[in-house]
């Protein structure tokens, strides 16, 4: 679906941006790209979906190499990127109708959609007057309504309510189940892990490692311990790693006097795995 080779992009401002960048996407994954502001996801997304045109190296995106896409491109392709680009004196149901009608196929149902996502009732309001999130919800939509293969979604959930961010997650999922291909760009590790099949992490214009969210979290081996046990009645808290719990004496005295009252892992998150890959934070 997306084959990208030795790909190599500078902004005027920062030459040598990307360098010799290399990865694929299957049809039907969710890929993510993971990383903190400024790394390069929005840049490699926008190198992926045609708007930036001037690279070295190769991205065969469809079949077809984006530098030099055929103008059926776009009818197969929905881009949701984080500034949403909708008509402010339309209202979001003309919105809808007026993308609608720049494409060929037929097109969902934009009532239906705006029933989803909870915007009916606001539908013949006028796009200037949504909130941040009601566009943000709209956009969405919109990048939906042709039914396109390959979608290309920027930070869809970041500053919505729970609800809302929950009932866009399952859209997401529903868009997979559907078959469709997805490049997810998050700087937020539970959507990483929630929503997709394979997460890059990217830092500074390149991928610094690339697998399942569970691949990458087992290269962090070291798993703490946290146990609570009673001692003169109270509650005290202590703590050791895994591989050395048979030893920890504490722990042992208590698991025997049966006076322990929890034991949980710490297990590794993302967000550890991505500091000790990447020597960065994701925010
Ligand atoms: N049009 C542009 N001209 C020059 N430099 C740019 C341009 N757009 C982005 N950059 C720079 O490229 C780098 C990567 O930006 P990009 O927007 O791709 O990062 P990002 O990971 O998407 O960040 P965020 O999570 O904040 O959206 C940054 O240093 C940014 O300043």
């Amino acid at each position: 679906m997306i084959d990208v080779k030795e790909l190599a992009f500078s902004y005027k401002q920062q030459q040598s941006f990307i360098t010799d960048l290399s990865f694929a996407v299957s049809p039907g994954e969710i890929f993510g790209f993971l990383g903190p502001s400024g790394a390069g996801k929005s840049t490699l997304q926008k190198i992926l979906c045609g708007i930036l045109r001037n690279y070295n190296g190769s991205v065969t995106v469809l079949g077809q190499e984006v530098k030099h896409r055929s103008k059926d491109f776009y009818q197969q392709i929905g881009v949701d990127f984080e500034f949403p680009n909708l008509y402010g004196k339309f209202s979001g149901l003309d919105n809808l109708k007026y993308f609608a009608s720049l494409y060929d196929q037929e097109t969902l149902d934009p009532l239906l959609y705006l029933e989803r996502v909870g915007l009916s009732e606001h539908k013949d309001k006028k796009v200037a007057e949504y909130s941040k999130g009601m566009k943000m919800r709209l956009a969405f939509v919109r990048s939906i309504l042709h039914d396109p293969k390959l979608l290309f979604l920027d930070e869809p959930t970041s500053g919505l309510d729970p609800s809302y961010a929950r009932t866009l997650k399952e859209m997401i999922l529903e868009q997979k189940k559907l078959g469709k291909t997805i490049i997810l760009t998050t700087h937020n590790m539970h959507d990483a892990e929630e929503l997709c099949d394979r997460v890059a992490f990217i830092v500074d214009g390149g991928i610094k490692a690339v697998g399942t969210p569970l691949e990458l979290k087992s290269v962090k081996t070291e798993v703490e311990v946290r146990y609570g046990y009673r001692l003169q009645n109270q509650i005290k808290q202590g703590k050791a790693m895994l591989t050395e719990l048979n030893r920890d004496e504490r722990f042992l005295k208590h698991l025997e006097e049966g006076s322990l009252t929890s034991i949980h892992t710490k297990e590794a998150t993302l967000e550890d795995v991505f500091m000790d890959v990447t020597g960065r934070r994701l925010i």
